[in-house]
């Protein structure tokens, strides 16, 4: 495996496929504007500054036939994403028209890009860190407005910055054992490391515990209703989602199999799990469901238990509590009982619905607040696990052998901005790209 040359000139259509109102078609390298003037009938793109549009006409380099009219814009190195020359063709969005000027850039002597080529070039041209372009994926992927805020954050190195800082620290510890080791008469600070080694521990302690709330807020949560036959599970479903996906009637055991409905609660993408009401029961596919109920409570990221506050207080059923909100049901009617730990909701008239979702995105995206880095990505998360490791051998080495730890904690901490990453690392990165990206 070895990474692709700087040195060609690729081309590649930037928009999705599909139809829709303009499509861009993209150069990149040495030669971009010279490929570009071959089938440009408009400003010559060679001569053309940087950041100019130019309108005019995409030709056949070859036949000299009109494919389409549009813009092209023309980038200089290395004022470019990819820090190279580049041009865009922007063009109408049609397959048609696309695949023809893409055609016609291959045709001048550009060469197709691969997933992730346009990104990957602007890492190698130090235009971006590893965990940059990560976020320039991760962005793309975004899908929710939690995932885009955390998405953006990376590609404006808040992660970046925070590694760095802590890399400098222990680089800057470091140098000092260096020193003492090498004039051992000026008088050991043995606490110094010591102190700062807890600091960077507690900072990368502190990333770590984001790592849940993180992947969440960046690939969604289930969240599976559970609760006696009755409870209003499948009601306040539909509340929560805003129209009448399951079936709700007044017998009890109406929903026999699960329903996942797909909906944002806070900002969070979440996956609802309608469940059967767990009860006691002869009946086989009953039974089946309920067995089914508890399976689904096991996986969810969160468990709401509802409790019909109108019925005698119900014997919960085993559950992992620390991952589930309590819920009394419907709010509109006479209560037989209360307790403070359950939020009360009524799915007829919408009260308390309001305070469930803000209890829930809390739950889910633990006390992290908006300005705070969190941590998504696994890779991010393993080399965090790392340098842990490795401080915490430190902390207990004498001193000639801790510069070799500290060492090995710094190398964990660059491989989250790229630096010194072996290829495989990095094609795996770009591997997950789309073309045009
Ligand atoms: N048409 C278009 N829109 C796009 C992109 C693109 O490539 N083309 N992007 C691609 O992902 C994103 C924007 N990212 C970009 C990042 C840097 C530069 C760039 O040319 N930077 C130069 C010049 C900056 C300046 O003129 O101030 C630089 O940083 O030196 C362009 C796009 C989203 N929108
Ligand atoms: N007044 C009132 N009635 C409710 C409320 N929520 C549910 N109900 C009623 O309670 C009964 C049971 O509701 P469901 O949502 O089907 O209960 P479930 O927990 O899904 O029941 P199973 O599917 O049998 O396990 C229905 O008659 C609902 O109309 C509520 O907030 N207020
Ligand atoms: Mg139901």
């Amino acid at each position: 495996m070895s990474l692709p040359s700087l040195n060609d000139t690729i081309a590649a259509i930037a928009t999705p496929p599909g139809k829709g109102a303009i499509g861009v078609v993209r150069l990149s390298g040495p030669q971009a504007l010279e490929v570009a003037a071959r089938l440009w009938r408009g400003a010559d793109p060679r001569t053309l500054p940087g950041g100019r549009f130019s309108y005019g006409r995409v030709v056949d380099p070859e036949t000299g036939e009109v494919l389409d009219e549009g813009l092209l814009l023309v980038f200089r190195a290395p004022r470019s994403y990819t820090g190279q020359d580049a041009v865009e063709f922007q063009v109408h969005g049609s397959p048609a028209v696309l695949r023809r000027v893409l055609e016609a850039c291959l045709q001048a002597g550009a060469r197709p890009a691969n997933p992730g080529e346009y990104t990957l070039r602007a890492y190698l041209n130090g235009r971006m860190d590893l965990a940059q372009a990560e976020a320039v994926l991760a962005l793309i992927e975004a899908e929710s407005d939690a995932a885009r805020r955390q998405a953006l954050r990376g590609l404006s190195r808040a992660l970046s910055t925070k590694i760095e800082a802590l890399a400098q620290r222990l680089l800057d510890l470091l140098a000092h054992i260096q020193a003492l080791l090498d004039y051992p008469e000026e008088g050991v600070e043995p606490h110094e490391a010591e102190r700062v080694i807890a600091q960077v521990l507690a900072e990368i302690e502190r990333l770590l515990a984001t790592t849940a709330a993180g992947r969440v807020a960046a690939h969604g949560a289930r969240i599976t209703l559970v609760g006696a036959p009755n409870a209003g599970k499948s009601s306040l479903l539909n509340a929560l989602l805003g129209y009448d996906r399951a079936i709700v009637t007044d017998i009890p055991g109406t929903t026999r199999d699960y329903l996942e409905a797909p909906l944002e609660i806070g900002g969070v993408p979440v996956i609802a799990v309608d469940t059967a009401g767990v009860r006691e029961t002869e009946d086989a596919v009953e039974r089946a469901g309920v067995e089914r109920a508890l399976e689904l409570a096991r996986e969810a990221d969160l468990i709401l238990f509802l409790a019909d506050r109108t019925q005698p207080k119900p014997t919960p059923p085993e559950l992992p509590w620390e991952r589930t909100l309590k819920v009394a049901t419907k709010a509109d009617l006479p209560a037989l009982w209360e307790d403070p730990e359950y939020l009360s909701v009524s799915s007829k008239t919408g009260a308390g619905l309001e305070a469930l979702r803000r209890a829930i995105r809390t739950r889910l995206l633990g006390g992290l607040s908006e300005g705070e880095v969190w941590i998504a990505n696994e890779r991010h998360a393993e080399a965090l696990r790392e340098a842990r490791a490795h401080l915490l051998e430190a902390r207990h080495a004498p001193e000639d052998l801790m510069g070799l730890s500290l060492q090995a904690a710094v190398e964990a901490l660059n491989r989250i901005l790229g630096k010194d990453v072996p290829e495989e690392v990095v094609d795996r990165v770009f591997r997950n790209f789309c073309v045009g990206k």
